[in-house]
């Protein structure tokens, strides 16, 4: 069997939703499970949404633009009356409740963000219905359960694995469409796994399915040795060997999240990189593979905060300064990109979640003169030659750099 994995991009629109229809009809004879993201950039407006609706400002003329976006993708693949109407509504209706519920911040935000997934994944299969395919809805948040780590959902692999496996029945005869992105706490909350989730739900199927592939459908060619919209003269690799690729996503390439590789290479199943404009692309192998003679790979991570903490009292950065500075961002579970210390001072670079961020400087600010810049990007080059060291090195504006002897990371303000 096999897993698909679609994302915004490929079901920004009407003709969208028709070309992933059409790569799904064509898929061969495999039993297949896919995986959908929300349409377009819903799950960014969604967000915005919910900041609205939580600093108590009017979020109804938000929520009228998305309910109109996606009402126009439905008149122009369903005849008026079709019961995909009511379905889509009644998750409108959903996401009005939600945004008055009470609880914490992140647990609000599950609730609201997850439902730009339902919505597409309701859209998705009555189209498939409406063409002919045996299309089977699956609600993600009964298969996959995780922690109560809202906004970053911990999957229990066991409870998930179980559930997962009950569907090959519903295999033998469906094509299983469902929601990436999303899962669900045991007392039914729902959870979602970190932005830009849905792949890692692709390998959560596919490893517990042991599916013979996953595939990804990109706006791509494939996996390039830099981001195509930052560097024009980017090249495809034809294949690629896990550890790489899992290299490339911790240092920011957002073509696959940074969760995918790891269930996928633990069972051998390769991940396939394709185009959804031009399907005919061989796209890109991620596998159990040597490739020799790697180009430089540049990766591009932006919105990055650099924060420096200083010791006031004289005295030099030690190990119990250091265990402070790690507890705090432990306990709010953050994951530090680059890290340098100095005789007085300890610097780090981390993804800038403001909420989270002026938290720890808060915390930070109670043992350390603390500075922070926000705004920045990382840019790591990993297997650089003489010329790409030289350039990246050398770039306008650069705070902070560290080396390997593979690897070149430069923070800088662009
Ligand atoms: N190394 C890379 N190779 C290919 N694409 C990359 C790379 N790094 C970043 N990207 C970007 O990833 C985008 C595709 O990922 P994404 O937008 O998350 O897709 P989707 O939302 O459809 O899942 C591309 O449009 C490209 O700009
Ligand atoms: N819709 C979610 C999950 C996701 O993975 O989306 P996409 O496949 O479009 O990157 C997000 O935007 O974060």
């Amino acid at each position: 069997m096999k897993v698909f994995k679609f994302g915004g991009a490929s079901l920004k629109n009407a003709d969208g939703v028709k070309n992933v229809a059409s790569i799904i009809r064509q898929h061969g004879p495999d039993k297949l499970l896919v995986v959908v993201s929300a349409m377009g950039k819903s799950t960014n407006a969604l967000e915005k949404i919910h900041s609205l609706a939580i600093s108590g400002q009017n979020s109804s003329s938000q929520i009228t633009i998305l309910n109109d976006y996606h009402q126009e993708i439905l008149k122009q693949l369903f005849p008026a009356g079709h019961e995909v109407y009511i379905a889509v509504e009644t998750l409108f209706q959903e996401l009005r409740t939600q945004l008055q519920g009470s609880g914490e911040f992140d647990q609000i935000y599950d609730q609201v963000v997850s439902i730009g997934e339902m919505i597409s994944s309701v859209i998705v299969h009555h189209y498939l219905i409406s063409i002919g395919l045996h299309s089977h809805w699956l609600d993600a948040r009964t298969c996959i359960t995780t922690d109560k780590n809202f906004r970053e959902g911990k999957v229990d692999w066991i409870k998930t694995s179980a559930k997962i496996q009950a569907l090959k029945p519903v295999l033998e005869k469906n094509i299983i469409i469902t929601q990436g992105f999303i899962g669900s706490t045991e007392d039914g909350y729902t959870t979602t796994l970190g932005r830009e989730g849905s792949d890692f739900s692709a390998a959560i199927f596919a490893s517990s399915l042991v599916a013979s592939s996953v595939t990804i459908w990109k706006d791509v060619p494939g996996v390039m040795n830099a981001d195509p919209k930052r560097l024009s003269a980017a090249t495809v690799f034809e294949e690629l060997p896990f550890q790489e690729a899992a290299e490339m996503t911790y240092y920011g390439a957002n073509v696959i999240h940074p969760k995918t590789i790891k269930p996928l290479a633990n069972k051998g199943i390769p991940l396939l990189v394709k185009n959804f404009e031009d399907p005919s692309l061989p796209g890109t192998k991620i596998h159990e593979c040597k490739v020799y003679d790697l180009p430089p790979l540049i990766v591009f991570k932006d919105n990055q905060c650099l924060i420096s903490c200083k010791v006031t009292d004289y005295t030099f950065v030690t190990e119990q300064h250091l265990s402070i500075i790690f507890n705090a961002l432990s306990s709010l579970d953050l994951r530090v990109n680059v890290m340098q210390n100095s005789a007085i001072s300890f610097s780090f670079c981390l993804d800038f979640r403001e909420h989270k961020v002026l938290s720890l400087i808060q915390k930070l600010q109670e043992h350390f003169e603390v500075y922070y810049n926000t705004g920045l990007t990382l840019i790591t080059v990993k297997n650089y030659d003489e010329k790409t060291f030289e350039m990246y090195r050398s770039h306008a504006g650069v705070l902070l750099e560290q080396s390997s002897r593979s690897t070149l990371q430069v923070l800088v303000r662009l």
